[in-house]
């Protein structure tokens, strides 16, 4: 063989090599783009729903914010139970409380999963350690039996004292600070549980405990919308992009750092207390003390400890707020309110945790608060683990389902549903017009704002305490009137949208029912304080 045989030899196999390349890499191609063209079309016997796009589905229309008022309208066009696409990933929105109850609560063991969520679960929560996020199964079995035995209505209850003495303390900030309402009322939902989870105090809105946890939350509700970040859960390839085409990676490891310092930062500080002072208690120090039976390490009680400020701040101070704008546009339910709370209380003493037996209208107030702006209004997402059918529908093994309470709370049944009406809850438990005496129906939950399921919200009872307690002091002493300039209470224009909404700040003002309920706020302050001062 001649050299120049060979070197023709090396040269036509080397082109082979690079013909079989390229060969292979257009099947790769190809498959992927057949793959993802395919995947993003309906299932067969899939639920209505708008038209889709070859590889996006319905993403485009996918709105950035405030999904549940798209999925509202989706509704009047679809029905009750939506299928969309985004690219392959399956997603169903459940417009009314029959599928939720069929699906979340009766299927509970196939409809508890959470979708996968790379930047949350593998980046800032990593070992597990976030319930809200975690896959159904053991590591989040054992986080949510830590919880029941904390969460449960005994436990619960006997922080009652806890939350009506922060509630005078917030009434007392509103009376010296009418300007910082809106700040006020944010502070009292971190304070009671920093106090109650740690055993330390959050004083002031301005103290750096409650403004660290404010900055974490508004980091973590920034970084999981949608559109903030490349959609690395519906293309999971996205996730192989090195890290000068993905900012998003080195955001959410500084959102780690910042998460990790303030939660272990409080641990330590609670731990100290907990030395301090041997006589006092918290769930931190029951969860350590649990420790061996509960298998529980260092970190994971810590960032549970966080995880109930995180899932206990916002929610509970965003239906505060949205409970003021709602006496300021409809004024003859603070009247009813006032006339409950003032004969029962007089102008001696504010309302407190004994009269919640006898609040009738003020429980029915809040629930109708819960109904009628729902904080988490487009619902906390639940997966699917196995292929089911539904109501003649099939839905894939994977799908991710949302129960949208913003239009659960206004099917057909609610009359004008977009009126503020405490009433309808006195005339029917579900504050709805049809008549509800039967057995399927009292499995109905009287507000889906919580959720439902084996996922449903562990921490319903301990907010509705303290929305009560606040709800029913605020009418007390207060005249609660709009200030100058426009009020929107429109949940379009007048709220921050985001995982969880909130009212943006409104013109109010927090006047003193007369100088007799200012002293008392004064008086009793005096005494919350003394008994708060126990909490470092
Ligand atoms: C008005 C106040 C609140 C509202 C509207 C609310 C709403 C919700 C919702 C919608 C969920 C998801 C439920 C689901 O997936 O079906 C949830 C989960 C959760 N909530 Fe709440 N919540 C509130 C207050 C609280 C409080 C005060 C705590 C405890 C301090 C708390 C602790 C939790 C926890 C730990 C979860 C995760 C449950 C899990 O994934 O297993 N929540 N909440």
């Amino acid at each position: 063989m001649t050299l120049a045989t060979v070197a023709g030899n090396i040269i036509f196999s080397f082109r082979s090599i690079s013909w079989i390349t390229a060969g292979f890499f257009l099947v790769l191609v190809i498959g992927f783009i057949s793959y993802y063209a395919l995947a993003s079309r309906r299932p067969r016997n899939y639920p209505p729903g708008p038209p889709t796009l070859p590889f996006l589905g319905n993403l485009h229309l996918f709105p950035k914010t405030k999904g549940f008022l798209k999925f509202h309208e989706w509704g009047r066009k679809y029905g009750s139970i939506i299928g969309l696409k985004l690219g392959p990933q399956n997603v169903v929105i459940l417009n009314d409380y029959k599928h939720v109850q069929e699906l979340f609560d009766k299927k509970g063991s196939i409809y508890s999963d959470r979708p996968p969520s790379h930047i949350a679960n593998d980046v800032i929560y990593r070992n597990k350690t976030h319930i809200l996020f975690l896959p159904y199964g053991e590591d989040w079995r054992v986080l949510r039996k830590t919880l029941q035995g904390l969460l449960n209505v005994k436990a619960v209850d006997q922080l009652l004292p806890i939350q009506n003495a922060e509630a005078i303390r917030t009434m007392y900030q509103i009376l010296t600070d009418p300007d910082g309402w809106y700040d006020h009322i944010r502070r009292y939902s971190t304070a009671v549980i920093l106090a109650s989870v740690f055993g330390l105090q959050g004083e002031s809105f301005d103290s750096p405990r409650v403004k660290a946890l404010y900055h974490v939350q508004d980091q973590l509700t920034q970084i999981t919308e949608l559109g903030a970040t490349l959609p690395v859960d519906v293309f999971p390839f996205l996730k192989s992009l090195p890290n000068f085409l993905s900012p998003w990676r080195s955001w959410a490891s500084a959102i780690r750092k910042e998460h990790r310092e303030l939660w272990f930062g409080l641990m330590r500080e609670s731990k100290l207390s907990m030395q301090r002072n041997k006589n006092l208690d918290c769930f931190l120090n029951r969860m350590v003390k649990d420790q061996e039976k509960s298998g529980l390490d260092d970190e994971h009680i810590a960032y549970l400890g966080g995880t109930l400020m995180e899932a206990g701040s916002d929610t509970t101070a965003s239906t505060l707020l949205s409970f003021l704008l709602a006496m300021t546009k409809f004024p003859h339910a603070l009247k009813k309110c006032q006339e409950e709370v003032d004969a029962i209380c007089g102008v001696e003493r504010s309302p407190d945790i004994n009269d919640f037996e006898k609040l009738s209208y003020l429980r029915a107030t809040m629930n109708e608060t819960l109904r009628w702006r729902p904080v988490a209004a487009g619902g906390v997402p639940h997966a699917l683990t196995q292929d089911d059918y539904y109501d003649g529908y099939f839905l894939p093994k994977g799908t991710i389902l949302f129960a949208n309470a913003w239009s659960i709370h206004r099917t057909d049944e609610f009359l004008d549903a977009d009126e503020f009406r405490p009433e309808r809850f006195l005339n029917n438990k579900f504050g709805i017009t049809s008549n509800t005496t039967g057995a399927e129906d009292d499995k109905r939950r009287v507000i889906y704002g919580f959720g439902a399921g084996r996922r449903v919200c562990s921490g319903q009872r301990l907010a509705e305490n303290s929305l009560i307690v606040n709800m029913a002091k605020l009418v007390w002493a207060f005249e609660i009137k709009p200030g100058a300039g426009n009020i929107d209470e429109s949940v379009d224009t007048g709220y921050f949208g985001g995982f969880l909404i909130a009212p943006k700040r409104f013109p109010l003002q927090l006047i003193p029912r007369s100088a007799t309920h200012a002293n008392v706020i004064k008086e009793e302050c005096s005494a919350s304080l003394e008994y708060l001062s126990r909490f470092d």
